[in-house]
């Protein structure tokens, strides 16, 4: 297990925590000083009140959670958000109502979840050909259906 520093904008406001014994994510409460309402099709950008310091080696991904996106159509506006490393900000989740009501979100309601991974850093070396391999350039439905 790894230790990671985290820092709290205020008093109140709980670390995220794992819900089961071997949850991958530990769900990210809003930090809300009153409720936002979301009309269908809007965005908002949600402050979490935490910053972390994460060892080179380890990113943090904000992930949607899936009961609100089923049942509400809650999800997130860039699809996996990243948290790289090296920032100190704090972690706020961009959030969109895809669904057709409005849905509120209130202090303290879990908007979506984080997952610790790791990363690799690399270096490019320019070619002029690649290795030849069975698929080659085929994709995007290549192999059929
Ligand atoms: O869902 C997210 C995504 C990003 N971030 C923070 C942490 C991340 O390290 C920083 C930059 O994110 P990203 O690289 O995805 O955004 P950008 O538009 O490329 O901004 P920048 O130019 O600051 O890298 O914003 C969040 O708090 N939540
Ligand atoms: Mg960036």
């Amino acid at each position: 297990m790894h230790q990671i520093k985290i820092k709290i904008k205020r008093d109140g406001i709980a670390l995220p925590k794992y819900e089961t014994n071997n949850a991958s994510g530990m769900d990210l409460q809003a930090d809300l000083s009153s409720e936002i309402i979301l009309r269908p099709g809007e965005r908002a950008l949600i402050p979490t009140g935490i910053h972390i310091e994460l060892p080179e080696g380890l990113e943090a991904q904000v992930r949607a959670r899936s009961g609100l996106a089923i049942k509400h159509g809650i999800g997130l506006i860039n699809g996996i958000g990243t948290i790289d490393s090296d920032y100190r900000g704090e972690i706020k989740v961009p959030i969109i109502n895809w669904g057709n009501e409005d849905f509120t979100i209130q202090n303290g309601d879990r908007i979506a979840q984080l997952v610790i991974c790791k990363y690799e850093r690399i270096n490019w070396i320019p070619v002029e050909d690649l290795s030849e391999t069975k698929r080659g350039t085929g994709g995007f439905g290549h192999t059929g259906k």
